[in-house]
């Protein structure tokens, strides 16, 4: 029976989704602090946690790294309130699973709980098969691996790029926006190279805490320090022969950016505690949605580590900048749902279509393949309609309809500046009352010459 733990200080909600989950077959435990919940979470191996985001005196983002540092493969489905979209953007690159918009009905979360329990059950099938990830338009057989190429001039351009520098050594930075699919290219690059037979080690900068990150890169041996109970391999050596992705890599600490350096320009590593130096063949590619050049002027970010990793970049467009592509990718995650839920949905309605492309897709192809699969979840006829989408999407489309008969532009400067007055010009509270991210906000600043 899968073991589900709720996290939630509401604490009548809580036992009212306790015992609906009991009755459809679950073993569920409660907490309604997070202080509980991490020692019950420590104690225990949970399927499924089920969290609110905003909780008393702890940041629900931070419970879920603790959720995930402590057990990795319980998977975590965040609920929020609607206007809390951008944290659960934010929740589901952490590693969330998904999230459920409150009020939700108890047939949504069991759906919801349903897939992200399939999911998980597949994940350990699929462990250990290799495809590998193949470039293409069509979508007929959409495995995990296929990467859509899209129609618009910016993919090509993309595709482009990539068929060109990957059967190369150089190192490669990619730059987009959370969710835009830098990973997914990272992959392509090494499966299209001569590495391809040897391993991708993908590694979260922004995930490993400043002071292990050391023998995280280039392992230790056995008792260099307290906890180091046997020798261990770092992402370095594990990579060897291979790739190295490194994502977030504005993240790293300014001490870890110098051993990076040191490792890359002398392509030898010494494992915490030993003397012994391992030669080291690793090709880098990184990743960040920060802008590395700004870093580096305010001196955060290492002007020649930043030369090292950047012999080639590449920029993926947001999804709001290839809205030619969308129908294609829809199209593309609408076949993945069917595939994994073992379901028949045929398309979307006139009604969905159109709502897909007016909202601005802050999450970009993540938040659309989250979208899809939910709704594809919730279809039971062959099309899936606008009921079946989180109220956010079609709201933020509800929000903008009577202004078809002013100019688009205008309205949005409006909106911009509003939302600016608003937060009295703090550009991240801006973005995200407007649901959009912090560049996005900033390019449209300088797209309308807004004199701010
Ligand atoms: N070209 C593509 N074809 C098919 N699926 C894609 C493509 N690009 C991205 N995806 C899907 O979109 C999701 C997000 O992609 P990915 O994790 O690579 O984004 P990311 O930019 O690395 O995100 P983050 O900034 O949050 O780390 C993944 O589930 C991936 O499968």
């Amino acid at each position: 029976m899968p073991k589900l733990l709720i996290i939630e200080d509401d604490a009548a909600f809580c036992q009212m989704l306790q015992k609906f989950l009991i009755r459809n077959g679950y073993d569920v435990d409660v907490s309604f602090t997070a202080q509980d919940a991490k020692t019950k979470f420590k104690a225990t191996t949970y399927n499924l946690v089920l969290t609110d985001l905003r909780l008393p005196n702890y940041d629900g983002l931070q419970l879920l790294s603790d959720i995930k540092d402590v057990n990795p493969k319980t998977q975590v489905i965040v609920m929020t309130g609607y206007a809390e979209v951008t944290s659960a953007v934010e929740a589901m690159k952490k590693g969330a699973y998904d999230y459920i918009s409150k009020p939700f009905t108890p047939e949504e979360i069991l759906m919801q709980i349903k897939s992200a329990l399939n999911q998980e059950a597949d994940r350990q099938l699929d462990s250990g098969t290799k495809e590998s990830h193949k470039f293409e338009n069509t979508v007929d057989e959409p495995s995990e691996n296929r990467v859509v190429v899209g129609l618009s001039e910016a993919s090509k351009k993309l595709h482009e790029y990539i068929k060109l520098v990957a059967p190369t050594d150089m190192s490669v930075l990619i730059t987009g926006e959370s969710g835009t699919g830098k990973e997914v290219t990272a992959r392509a690059i090494h499966d299209n190279s001569k590495r391809k037979e040897q391993s991708f080690v993908a590694v979260d900068c922004g995930a490993i805490p400043k002071e292990i990150a050391t023998s995280e890169f280039f392992g230790h041996v056995k008792g260099s320090f307290t906890g180091a109970v046997e020798d261990k391999k770092g992402h370095f050596e594990a990579a060897n022969g291979g790739t190295l992705f490194l994502d977030e890599i504005g993240n790293l600490s300014y001490e870890n950016q110098i051993q990076l350096l040191r490792a890359l320009q002398e392509r030898k590593i010494k494992r915490v505690g030993s003397n012994k130096e391992i030669d080291v063949d690793i090709r880098i590619v990184t990743a960040t949605n920060e802008d590395l050049t700004e870093a580096v002027e305010n001196g955060s970010f290492r002007e020649d580590l930043f030369h090292r990793i950047n012999e080639f970049s590449v920029e993926i467009p947001s999804l709001e900048d290839r809205v030619e592509d969308l129908p294609l990718f829809a199209d593309f995650f609408l076949r993945k749902a069917n595939r994994s839920l073992g379901k028949n949905v045929e398309g979307f309605s006139e009604d969905v279509k159109d709502i897909f492309r007016q909202y601005h897709w802050p999450g970009n192809l993540r938040e659309l393949q989250n979208v899809i699969k939910r709704a594809v979840l919730l279809t039971s006829g062959n099309t899936v309609e606008k009921e079946a989408l989180p109220k956010e999407v079609y709201r933020s489309k509800e929000s903008n309809v009577n202004v078809d008969n002013f100019s688009k532009a205008d309205y949005e400067k409006e909106q911009i500046v509003k939302a600016l007055k608003q937060s009295n010009f703090n550009k991240s509270k801006a973005a995200k009352l407007l649901q959009i991210t912090r560049k996005t906000l900033y390019n449209k600043i300088n797209h309308y010459n807004l004199d701010l």
